[in-house]
C-alpha cells in the first residue's frame, strides 16, 4: 500500500475542527460565486509552504466568516465540511462553531445552530458520526458567552445530544480566560462538556488558574502549545495536565503555519506522546491551513517516526477522548478492529 494511502484509509477521529476555518477551496469558490464576489479569488487560504503570525490567521478567519453570513451559507459549508471529512475516512467528527448574529441577513444565533444541525441530519447517509460544540469566542466577552452557554443547554435537549457542549477559542491574546471561569463551572454543572483552547501562546498564570480550578472538568485542551517550561510554561502546568490526564488536541500544521511552533520537529506532540499522555491529532482549520486529517497523521508519523501499528493505536486511542457516550465509543472501536486487517499494518 502506498504510504499516503495508508493514512487516508486509516479510520480517524477528528475532535478539533472549527467550521469556518474548515471551508475547502471548492466551497470558497462556490460561496464567492453565490455572492458575486468571484474577483476576490481564494486568498483566504494558505499556500503549502506559507506561514504567518497567529494574529494574521485571525484576520484570515474573519474573511472566511464573511463568506458564510446567512443560514443557507452555514448549511452549505457544514454539509461540505462533513462530506470532506467523511471522504477522508473520518468516522467520528466533533465540529465546533461560534453561533453568529447578523441583522442584515436575518441570521440569529438560533438559526445558526439550526442550520448546522440540519446539515448534520442531512448527512446521516454518510459513514460518519457527527456531534456539535458551540464555540465561545473570547473576543466577544462574558455576556455573549453566557448566551452561547444557554443556547448549548437548550439545544442539547432539542438535538437529542448532538450538541454536546462548549469550545472556548478565539484570539488567545485577547481577554483573560479566567473571566469565564464561573461560566465554565456552571456549564459543567448543567451537563455540558468543555474543551478549552489553553496555552496556545504563553499564558502561564491564566492557564494555571483555569486548570487548578476546573481540574478534570476541562474535558480536553486545545493545543497546549505553551505548557512546558521551554515553551513559555512551567512544570506546574505540565503536572496539572498529567495529574488530571486531560487529553490534548494537537494540530501540527496549524501550529507551524500560525508560527506558534517553529517547525514540526519541535512540536509538543513528542513531549506528551513520550509520556503516554492522551494525544489526539486534529486539523483545527483544514481549509485555511490547506491540510487534511490524513496529512496530519502522515506528518506526525514521519516527523516522530511512528510505524503503522503505532499510528493505528494513536487513532484508536483517540476514541477514548470523544465526548459521546460509551455506546458510541464501543461502536467505533468495533469498526476500527473490523477495518484493521484491510490496512496491511504488518
Ligand atoms: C488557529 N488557532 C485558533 N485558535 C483559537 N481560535 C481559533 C483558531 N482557529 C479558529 N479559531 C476560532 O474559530 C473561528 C472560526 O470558525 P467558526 O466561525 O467559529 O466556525 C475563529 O473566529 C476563532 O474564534
Ligand atoms: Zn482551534
Amino acid at each position: 500500500m502506498e504510504s499516503q494511502e495508508f493514512y487516508h484509509r486509516l479510520p480517524k477521529v477528528e475532535l478539533h475542527a472549527h467550521i469556518n476555518g474548515s471551508i475547502s477551496e471548492d466551497t470558497i469558490k462556490k460561496l464567492l460565486k453565490k455572492k458575486g464576489r468571484e474577483e476576490e479569488g481564494a486568498n483566504v487560504r494558505f499556500n503549502k509552504e506559507q506561514t504567518e503570525p497567529l494574529e494574521d490567521s485571525f484576520k484570515r478567519l474573519k474573511l472566511m466568516q464573511t463568506l458564510s453570513n446567512c443560514a443557507e451559507d452555514i448549511y452549505i459549508i457544514t454539509c461540505d465540511v462533513i462530506q470532506e471529512f467523511a471522504s477522508d475516512n473520518v468516522k467520528y467528527l466533533e465540529l465546533r462553531s461560534t453561533p453568529r448574529e447578523i441583522t442584515a441577513t436575518g441570521l440569529t444565533r438560533e438559526l445558526y445552530v439550526e442550520a448546522v444541525l440540519k446539515a448534520i441530519k442531512d448527512s446521516a447517509h454518510l459513514d460518519i458520526i457527527v456531534r456539535f460544540l458551540l464555540s465561545i469566542d473570547r473576543r466577544l466577552g462574558v455576556d455573549v458567552a453566557r448566551t452561547t452557554m444557554e443556547l448549548a443547554e437548550r439545544y442539547q435537549d432539542i438535538s437529542n445530544g448532538v450538541v454536546m457542549g462548549l469550545d472556548f477559542s478565539g484570539d488567545p491574546k485577547v481577554g483573560d480566560a479566567r473571566d469565564y471561569l464561573p461560566l465554565f463551572i456552571e456549564a459543567h454543572n448543567r451537563g455540558l462538556k468543555l474543551t478549552l483552547h489553553l496555552a496556545e501562546v504563553p499564558a502561564p498564570e491564566e492557564t494555571k488558574d483555569i486548570l487548578k480550578e476546573l481540574g478534570t472538568r476541562t474535558g480536553r485542551i486545545g493545543h497546549g502549545t505553551c505548557l512546558q517550561t521551554e515553551c513559555g510554561g512551567n512544570q506546574t502546568l505540565v503536572d496539572l495536565v498529567l495529574q488530571h490526564r486531560i487529553p490534548l488536541e494537537l494540530c501540527l500544521t496549524s501550529n507551524v503555519k500560525g508560527q506558534t511552533v517553529p517547525n514540526y520537529d519541535q512540536h509538543q506532540f513528542q513531549f506528551w506522546y513520550n509520556k503516554n499522555h492522551p494525544c489526539i491529532i486534529g486539523t483545527d482549520d483544514k481549509g485555511m491551513f490547506d491540510t487534511t486529517l490524513s496529512e496530519e497523521y502522515a506528518i506526525a508519523a514521519q516527523t516522530f517516526e511512528l510505524d503503522r501499528e503505532s499510528v493505528w493505536k494513536l487513532s484508536l486511542a483517540s476514541i477514548d477522548a470523544i465526548f459521546a457516550d460509551d455506546d458510541v465509543k464501543q461502536t467505533l472501536r468495533n469498526k476500527w478492529h473490523e477495518l484493521k486487517p484491510s490496512l496491511n499494518i504488518t
